[in-house]
């Protein structure tokens, strides 16, 4: 592997004046032990936005994506200190409600996890324990959040079968409608096409597009094909800093880091 200065960075930042910032972090730094794993990450996401994180395997990626909305709370020997500013808010603050938080700002993973319920239950569980008790405004809600992951079409008429009996892309695209159920505003992705087919890939990129008119979107991928056709910018990480963010088209085309460049045209490592 190639020795890269890590100090030499072009990092896009943005008025919000002209552009809303949806979600940023400031000097952001994750720890698992004493193993400093992100180091110190400042960006912003724009509002109604999809922004690529891409980057080889252990650069950090996922470990940043979780801080985001503090789902490295779960892990026992991680530790984030820096700002995750979402309206104003540090919500990387002890005090804040994680589960009320997280409502905002959902979660999809790499590996579809549908609920073993049906259809409709995995939908509905979130908002219900959130208090939603309306038959009518659930069946709406299900209606809405199906159509909008893409699936309403192809599960209409079995929305009380188990979910466990869709195909691999259409539990993502339920797992999806799940996330969206609770109306957060920034959707986490995870990778949310790494275990899928072609076809059914391009059809949860097709949903991301879709989705974009809603939700501000933060995707990390493996895969920079994917990242250049979906995202409006792209962050670049490279053990554990973000070396390079820009627009998405700025990054596969002209980058201004040399790590940047090799890495989108094959010549990493
Ligand atoms: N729960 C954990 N405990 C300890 N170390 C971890 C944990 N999760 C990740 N790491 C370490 O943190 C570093 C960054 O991992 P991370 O999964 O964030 O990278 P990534 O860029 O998402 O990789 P990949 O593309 O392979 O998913 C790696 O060295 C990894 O081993």
């Amino acid at each position: 592997m190639k020795d890269y200065d890590l100090t030499k960075t072009a990092i896009k930042t943005f008025d919000p004046e002209v552009q809303e910032i949806a979600l940023s972090t400031d000097d952001l730094h994750v720890f698992y032990g004493s193993k400093e794993q992100i180091k110190g990450v400042s960006l912003q996401f724009p509002r109604y936005q999809i922004s690529s994180i891409i980057g080889s395997s252990g650069s950090g990626k996922s470990t940043y994506l979780r801080s985001l909305n503090r789902m490295n709370d779960e892990i026992q020997i991680a530790r984030v200190t820096g700002k995750i500013m979402y309206r104003g808010l540090d919500i990387n603050q002890p005090k804040i409600d994680v589960f009320e938080m997280r409502k905002h700002i959902g979660m999809v993973f790499q590996r579809p996890n549908p609920f073993a319920k049906s259809i409709y239950d995995n939908i509905t569980f979130a908002p219900i324990r959130h208090g939603v008790k309306d038959k009518k405004v659930l069946d709406q809600l299900v209606e809405t959040t199906l159509q909008q992951a893409g699936l309403w079409k192809e599960v209409k008429d079995t929305l009380h079968k188990s979910a466990l009996a869709l195909s691999g892309g259409q539990q993502q695209r339920l797992c999806i409608a799940r996330a969206i159920a609770m109306k957060p505003d920034i959707l986490l992705l995870d990778e949310p096409a790494s275990a899928l087919d072609p076809i059914s890939t391009s059809v949860v990129e097709d949903t991301l597009a879709q989705l974009k008119a809603h939700y501000t979107i933060i995707i990390v991928t493996h895969n920079m094909q994917q990242a250049a056709r979906i995202s409006d910018y792209t962050a670049f990480f490279h053990q554990g800093v973000a070396l390079e963010y820009a627009e998405t088209k700025r990054i596969f085309t002209k980058p201004a880091i040399q790590a940047t460049d090799d890495y989108v045209s094959g010549h990493f490592g």
